[in-house]
């Protein structure tokens, strides 16, 4: 899925809550649910490639990868099949040139800036993690590389067989990179415009009054539709002045009453209702609506509490019962002694 919008909307920002890396003075709403429900995923079953590269700018490529693999992969792998496993995502990452070349910093100068974008991804992948969170991978990428690297990316899934979700923010999406997406998040100052098969975006675009123009990137056009940072009165005349504001509104009202929307909301209710465990009421879900979800297992959890509760009873009447036996029968044996 890829998370789309103008510079400043809030795509790191949801990013960082879906993984769960908010500081925590920031105030968040909603619930976060995974397939339906509210836990912590376990070590290893996420990754997340941050905007900012932090790597250690005296290791060589190699180097920085292998101990990475070294480090994360589980003992039951052997040495050798870590290192494989090292030298295959380098080289699907194009990095097999700048192998033995130090990553480099300040001070001094090593691989370029998108070698070092692709470092990240390496140690990231490694794992073949099940959900994968990107932040602007491509950035400082060619667009042949930016192929290639998302292509690989959504190729992960044929490792093992295994499906994977992959959640990218991403700028500037060339038109082949643009068809390697399923779902567009759509965004604009925090608000949802499209969320949606993104082969469908542009069809919702059209019917809203603001069609592709012929061979226009369609990326290149979402995202130009919904800019509002800058004055375009100054370049069109100032009748255009308000129109991206005004296409915001309408995109983000038809997107509301679209049967998208519906959609992910029944899917989002579906996948609660499979999933969820325990008798809940969540206040508001991710969606907005008011959803209590009662299942099988919340009715077994009912039942084994009443089971505890009558057992209690039981115990409470027991020990009851033996106190009153102890005391009648001291006051019997007090009685016989008086006697
Ligand atoms: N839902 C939100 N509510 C309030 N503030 C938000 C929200 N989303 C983002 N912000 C704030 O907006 C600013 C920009 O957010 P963020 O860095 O996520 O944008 P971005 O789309 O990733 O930008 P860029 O593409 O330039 O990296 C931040 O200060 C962030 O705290």
């Amino acid at each position: 899925m890829a998370i789309m919008g103008p510079s400043g909307c809030g795509k790191s920002t949801l990013l960082d809550a879906l993984a769960g890396r908010l500081s925590s003075n920031a105030r968040q709403t909603g619930d976060i649910l995974i397939n339906g429900r509210k836990q912590r995923l376990a070590y290893g079953t996420s990754a997340y490639v941050t905007q900012d590269d932090t790597l250690i700018t005296t290791l060589t490529v190699k180097e920085a990868v292998y101990y990475s693999a070294q480090l994360q992969l589980p003992d039951s792998m052997s040495m050798a099949e870590k290192k494989e496993r090292a030298e295959m995502t380098i080289r699907e990452m194009g990095l097999q040139d700048a192998m033995n070349t130090r990553i480099g910093g300040w001070g001094s100068k090593g691989i370029s800036g998108g070698q070092k974008r692709r470092v990240s991804i390496c140690i990231e992948i490694l794992t073949h993690p099940k959900l994968l969170f990107l932040d602007e991978p491509t950035s400082g990428l060619d667009s042949a590389a930016s192929y290639y690297v998302m292509s690989r990316i959504a190729r992960l899934d044929q490792k093992d067989g295994n499906r994977r979700t992959v959640i990218s923010s991403i700028h500037q999406p060339s038109s082949d990179v643009f068809q390697l997406f399923d779902s567009l998040c759509l965004l604009c100052a925090g608000k949802v415009v499209y969320f949606g098969p993104a082969s469908e975006a542009n069809e919702f675009f059209t019917l809203n009054g603001f069609p592709c123009p012929t061979l226009q990137n369609p990326s290149d056009h979402f995202l130009k539709t919904i800019n509002k940072d800058f004055e375009r009165d100054l370049e069109q005349g100032v009748e255009d002045a308000f129109t991206a504001e005004a296409a915001i509104n309408t995109l983000t009202k038809a997107y509301q009453s679209s049967d998208n929307y519906q959609q992910v909301k029944r899917l989002a209710t579906e996948i609660c209702k499979k999933n969820c465990g325990t008798l809940e009421e969540r206040s508001r879900s991710s969606f907005g609506t008011q959803c209590l979800v009662l299942t099988r297992r919340s009715f077994v959890n009912m039942y084994r509490d009443l089971g505890y509760y009558w057992l209690r009873v039981a115990i409470y009447v027991l020990l009851a019962l033996g106190l009153a036996t102890l005391f009648n029968n001291l006051g019997s044996s007090y009685n016989s002694i008086q006697v």
